[in-house]
Order: structure tokens, then C-alpha cells, then sequence
């Protein structure tokens, strides 16, 4: 069967958010860990969300990427293809947001490009083209300290403008209110003058269906899982969605083993759920000054949890706050220090694996694709949601058998996300 929508993540944990938010409004789903190989059997699915690790790579490499993807996609009948990116819209200057999104489009034939990361439920929300994340610009968020991109401007037109080559125009929230027929005119009208890409105020869910229900008259967008709900809406009310409810609670069935948590991301959220399991459960602090000077940190870790994995689940994290993070950075370089830890909690959890743990939570974009990819999983079904934006994942076509996991993004669940993920994972 063909599928209806098609989306390219720029990380695994963006895709599985998008994954769990078109599941949960009405389309089958199916995330993938980049392109399938022809020998996996994926079942017959609305949507397919091919996940790929391109948030932090150069733009020439990402556009390469996505352009295969994209091909892979129409190959499978997409009628519309969405860049799924950050909700913080994570990128820097030479971010790739832009050069993919107007690549995407000259693949697909061309026009304005709707583009918006708006994801109220999570607390993101665009105004007049500017990101605000829980009420606060984005400039001033926690997202100012990110390890990887720090972003220092919430206008979005100007940060996009900053990465493209083509015009950056705005569709404002007078034009998004009065519904979908103005902002289809808004983009008609922006493509009239030549511009490539046009971001999009939203507020509301309200707000993203009408941006959802232009964006799926044309071939490509760009946005987070906010955009992805629109669009899911709109497939839904065009009577084509295939639907069934029954794949989440197929995808939880039990797969015992033991249980493990691997955290690389230092956003604020996730260090404070840490702090918070920490009343819970054994927790060991990697010293990431070791694992990047060349001590054995990797097998000590090991060691320390196989001492007590047997009695409970354990977290081992890399994470730390921001003053130590730049510490680090300052002596190892942002790029080598932040691809050394992804390596290093990627084999540590690969070994857990090894050593019978099924049920894994992965905290941070980067970390989990890093170890999704050591732990060579092709594809996920998406099971029910632990907290917005996390669904819980049963993989497909593991060679290690199936597990269930997790994937977080850094800044997504409540205080007490990892205990409610290991609940539902059995
Ligand atoms: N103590 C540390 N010092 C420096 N860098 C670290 C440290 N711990 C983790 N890192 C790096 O910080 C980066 C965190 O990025 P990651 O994408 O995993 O989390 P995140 O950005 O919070 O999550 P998301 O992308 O889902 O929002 C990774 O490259 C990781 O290796
Ligand atoms: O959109 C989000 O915020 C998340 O899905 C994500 O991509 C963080 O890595």
C-alpha cells in the first residue's frame, strides 16, 4: 500500500516525537532508522518517518542526505514529504534547516515553503516570527546554553534567512486566524515575488490545523511535530487515513530483560529528572574529564552497573550543567568533546544490551541516535505516549530480539519521566 504522508527527521528522537504525534491524531506510523534496507518488512503504514542524524552536520552533507531520503519516500507514493526539526529550532548559522528545506522543495517541483516549529503542547509557540519556549524568547530559555547549538536570536525569519539562499518571508497570526484560505494566499502571494520559505505563526492546535490543512495542499514543509499534527489532521478529514488503534498496545507487549537508562543531554529538564530518579534508583555521574582523557571510565561504568542492574533499573549519565559543559568544551572543543560522549554512552549502552537489558531510555537527540545506530535497530513500531512528544517504541527487526525503548528529547517529559517510562515498559 502506498503511504500518504512522508517525513524526514533530523534526529531520532525528533522522529519519534513526530512518530508518536501522528499516531496519536489518526495515522498508522511507522519510524525508520534511516533508509530501510529492501529485506526489512515494514507493515502497511499511513505515514513513515525516516529517522536520520543530521541536526548537527554540515549543510552540503544534510541536504545530501534528505535529498535520498525524500527520493525514497515519493518512491512510496508520499504525496507530501515534512523536514521534521527541532521545536527549538535547533541549528546554527550554518545550520542546516534552510539548505535542506529549499532543497526539498526544488526536489518536489518548488513554491513557498511553510515553515514553523511551533508545538504548543510542549510549550512552543511562534508570534510574528519569533520562538518563544514556555513563555520565554528562545534567546532567553535554557535553550541560550545549549552544547551542540546555542541559540542566540528567537527571530526565526532572521535565523533562516541567516542559512538560505532564497528569501525568508513570514505568514503573521492576523493571516493564520483568518484561516486557511488566506495564508494560502499569503503563500501564493509570497511565491509570486520569489520568496523560498515563509515561517509560520502558531499559538494553538487550532492554529496548526489550518496550517496543516494548506501545507497538505502542497509537497514539502518544515516544522516539528506541531506541523506534523496539522498535517495528520487534515489527511484524517481528507478520508484517506487507513487508521487502527490497535498497533500501540500491540507494540507494548511485555519483553522482560533488565532495565537501563542512558542520559547524554544536558538540558535543564533532563537534569532535574535525574536528580529527581536519583531518590529512586542507583545513578552513576560519569566523569566525562576520564572518558575523554583516555581512562577507562566505558568499563567502569559497566562494571558499576552490572554490581546492581540485576536488582533494578540504573542510570548512568554523562550529563552536567552548563559551567561544566563549557569547561570541557573549552579543552576538548565543542564538536570533538560532545562526539566523544555520544560515543562513549552509546557503548555503554550497548553493553547493557549485550548483558540483557531490553527495556532502554535514551535522554537527548544526539545520544540516542548515536545509540540507536552502535546498537544497529532498522525500524520502530510506536507504542503509547509517556509524557508529550515521547512515545513508548517497540523495535523491528532487531537482531538482538525485540526491546522496548524510549527516546527523549533533552527538554521533553515531567520531573518524574523516567520512572513513568519504566512503568509502561515491561
Ligand atoms: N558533561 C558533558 N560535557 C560536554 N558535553 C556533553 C556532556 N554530556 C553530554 N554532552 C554532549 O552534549 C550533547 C547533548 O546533545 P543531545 O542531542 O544528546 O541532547 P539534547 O540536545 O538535550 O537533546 P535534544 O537534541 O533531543 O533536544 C551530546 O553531544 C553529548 O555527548
Ligand atoms: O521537536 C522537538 O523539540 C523534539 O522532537 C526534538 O527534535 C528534540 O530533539
Amino acid at each position: 500500500m502506498a503511504i500518504l504522508l512522508g517525513s524526514i527527521a533530523d534526529d531520532y528522537t525528533g522522529a519519534s516525537d513526530l512518530a508518536n504525534t501522528l499516531t496519536k491524531n489518526g495515522l498508522s506510523t511507522v519510524q525508520t532508522v534511516g533508509i530501510p534496507a529492501p529485506s526489512l518488512a515494514l507493515p502497511d503504514v499511513d505515514a513513515v518517518v525516516v529517522s536520520l542524524k543530521i541536526r548537527s552536520v554540515a549543510a552540503d552533507e544534510a541536504v545530501a542526505a534528505a535529498l535520498k531520503a525524500e527520493k525514497w519516500l515519493r518512491g512510496r507514493g508520499a504525496a507530501h514529504v515534512l523536514y521534521k526539526v527541532c521545536s527549538t529550532f535547533d541549528s546554527t548559522d550554518q545550520g542546516n534547516i534552510g539548505p535542506v528545506t529549499e532543497a526539498l522543495s526544488e526536489a518536489a517541483g518548488g513554491g513557498t515553503v511553510l515553515v514553523t516549529p511551533a508545538f504548543p503542547e510542549t510549550g512552543r509557540t511562534v508570534y510574528l516570527g519569533h520562538l518563544f519556549v514556555n513563555g520565554q524568547p528562545l534567546n532567553e530559555s535554557p535553550l541560550k546554553d545549549h552544547p551542540l547549538n546555542p541559540m542566540h536570536d528567537a527571530n526565526l525569519v532572521r535565523v533562516m534567512a541567516r542559512q538560505s539562499r532564497g528569501a525568508v518571508g513570514l505568514v503573521d497570526f492576523p493571516t493564520v486566524m483568518a484561516g486557511s484560505d488566506a495564508v494560502k494566499a499569503r503563500l501564493d502571494a509570497l511565491n509570486a515575488e520569489g520568496v523560498a520559505t515563509a515561517i509560520a505563526d502558531a499559538v494553538s492546535e487550532s492554529n496548526l490545523e489550518t496550517l496543516g490543512e494548506v501545507a497538505w495542499q502542497t509537497s514539502s514543509s518544515t516544522g516539528a511535530s506541531g506541523l506534523g499534527l496539522g498535517l495528520a489532521r487534515a489527511i484524517v478529514r481528507s478520508g484517506r487515513a487507513s487508521s487502527s488503534g490497535a498497533a500501540a498496545d500491540d507494540a507494548i507487549r511485555p519483553v522482560g530483560g533488565l532495565a537501563a537508562i542512558v542520559a547524554g543531554s544536558c538540558s535543564a529538564a533532563t537534569l532535574r529528572q535525574i536528580e529527581v530518579a536519583e531518590r529512586s534508583m542507583p545513578v552513576l555521574r560519569l566523569d566525562t574529564e576520564r572518558l575523554l582523557d583516555g581512562s577507562d571510565e566505558i568499563a567502569a561504568a559497566i562494571a558499576w552497573a552490572g554490581e546492581r542492574i540485576a536488582a533494578g533499573p540504573v542510570i548512568i549519565a554523562a550529563s552536567a550543567a552548563p559551567d561544566v559543559v563549557s569547561r570541557l568544551q573549552a579543552q576538548y572543543g565543542r564538536e570533538a568533546s560532545g562526539h566523544a560522549i555520544e560515543a562513549a554512552t552509546a557503548t555503554i549502552a550497548s553493553e547493557l544490551v549485550a548483558r540483557g537489558v531490553k527495556r532502554l531510555v535514551v535522554a537527548g537527540g544526539e545520544t540516542s541516535g548515536a545509540t540507536v545506530d552502535k546498537l544497529a535497530i532498522p525500524a520502530f513500531l510506536i507504542g503509547p505516549e509517556i509524557a508529550p512528544g515521547v512515545p513508548v517504541l517497540r523495535t523491528v527487526g532487531n537482531e538482538q530480539g525485540d526491546m522496548l525503548m524510549a527516546l527523549k528529547s533533552g527538554n521533553f517529559g515531567g520531573e518524574d519521566f523516567f520512572a513513568a517510562a519504566l512503568a509502561m515498559m515491561r
